[in-house]
């Protein structure tokens, strides 16, 4: 049985590019008893985003239906455009022109181009909005995707001059439906934001990693959480970032700037670690990184909240981490972030829990009760 419909946009919605993100909207929305379709220049990932419920099959319907059939019989209300950045815009234009009725956003990472792209081409433009959802993963195609994907985080929207209030409303719509927080700013502002906050950390991740290559297995082996959390993306597709990093080179290029003075400035100091100053140099950079990373918003985007932590010993046997979970539960406290480390071949892992500070120490004394073994 369908779900009931709970969302705004009442669909159908058609989602052209059918990978991690687009898979993940599909999924998102079905869920809440949207009528979805998916396409996708590929016809195998079309059909795994089908086969896992993300919408279904355009292409296949036009085969049972013929072209013009099926585009009338889909009429999609909202078009999202998931594809890769370098094709976004001209998928833009052609679903604004072969679907009069529908309106048509696309979800890319970089927004000024795509904006001046469409706006040149003579498109319907009162029709279109660039949008960009704050959420992803280093992984990418629709086996990855996730309806939940979404979920708290925020997902900008950029307004220009000619855009229709409909536009405007489906825009915001889709991103609320699917959990997220809408933020509005115009493609320069957008494009500037997330050279800091997203492209510069994916290059210096990746930099960091490639230090990692020819490294031997031994020192490899003794690496604990801090290189795992600074090179978790170093992991992502590289064709999509050569795409990303040249459409907003200029922006990424006046972060690295700032970057590379702070690197010439450490690397100068510890060349000499022992000269006067160089350990008060030192000690600013480290505070000037902790004032930073002071400023990163709390979980709903609020305020910075610090979390109190503890880290659970979880024996490797099936159904543990499920027991945890559930008698953290039992115990009435909300589980704000959890991570995980296990180490193959050891017997037992690590489960990192972040609570709020005024429960941490009712869970300790709880879960100590029941015969967890707490390590911090
Ligand atoms: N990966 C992330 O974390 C993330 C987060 C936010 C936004 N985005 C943006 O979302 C978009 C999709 O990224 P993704 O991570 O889902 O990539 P992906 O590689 O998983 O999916 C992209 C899909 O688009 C398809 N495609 C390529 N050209 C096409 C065309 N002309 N017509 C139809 N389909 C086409 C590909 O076959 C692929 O399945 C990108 O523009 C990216 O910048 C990505
Ligand atoms: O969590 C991740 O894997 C991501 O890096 C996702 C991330 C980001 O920088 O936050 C990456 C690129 C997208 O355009 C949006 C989101």
């Amino acid at each position: 049985m369908p779900a009931r419909q709970t969302a705004t946009v009442s669909g159908p919605v058609l989602i052209i590019g059918a990978g991690l993100l687009g898979a993940s909207v599909g999924l998102g929305l079905a869920v809440q008893g949207v009528r979805t379709w998916v396409s996708d220049i590929s016809p195998t990932t079309e059909a795994v985003a089908a086969d896992i419920g993300a919408g279904r099959s355009l292409a296949r319907f036009v085969r049972e239906e013929g072209e013009a059939a099926a585009r009338e019989r889909v009429d999609p209300q909202l078009i999202v455009v998931a594809t890769p950045p370098d094709v976004a815009a001209a998928t833009v234009i052609r679903c604004l022109r072969e679907y009069p009725g529908a309106s048509v956003v696309d979800i890319a990472s970089v927004k000024a181009p795509i904006l001046a792209e469409v706006e040149a081409s003579g498109a319907d433009v009162s029709r279109y909005l660039g949008t960009h959802p704050m959420s992803g993963r280093e992984k990418s195609g629709p086996v990855a995707a996730r309806g939940e994907l979404f979920t708290s985080r925020p997902w900008v929207i950029c307004e220009h001059d000619a855009v229709a209030p409909e536009t405007v409303r489906l825009a915001h719509g889709l991103a609320t439906d699917l959990g997220s927080i809408v933020t509005y700013l115009d493609v320069e502002e957008h494009d500037a934001a997330v050279a800091l906050v997203s492209h510069v950390p994916q290059v210096m991740s990746s930099l960091l990693a490639s230090r990692l290559r020819e490294t031997p297995l031994e020192a490899l082996g003794l690496a604990g959480q801090g290189l795992r959390d600074t090179t978790r993306i170093a992991g992502s597709e590289p064709g999509l970032w050569v795409q990303i990093l040249s459409a907003n080179a200029r922006p990424v290029v006046e972060t690295l700037y700032g970057v590379r003075a702070d690197l010439d400035r450490l690397i100068g100091t510890l060349e000499a670690p022992t000269a006067d100053g160089a350990r008060l140099d030192i000690a600013q950079l480290m505070s000037e990184g902790n004032a930073g990373v002071a400023r990163i918003p709390g979980k709903h985007g609020g305020a910075p909240k610090a979390f109190s932590e503890l880290t659970i010993l979880v024996d490797d046997t099936p159904g543990q981490i499920a027991r945890l979970l559930t008698e953290i539960g039992e115990i009435g406290v909300n589980i704000e972030d959890l991570r995980m480390e296990h180490s193959p071949g050891q017997p037992v892992g690590m489960v990192e829990v972040a609570v709020v500070p005024t429960a941490h120490d009712r869970l300790v004394d709880e879960l100590d009760a029941r015969g967890w073994k707490i390590v911090k």
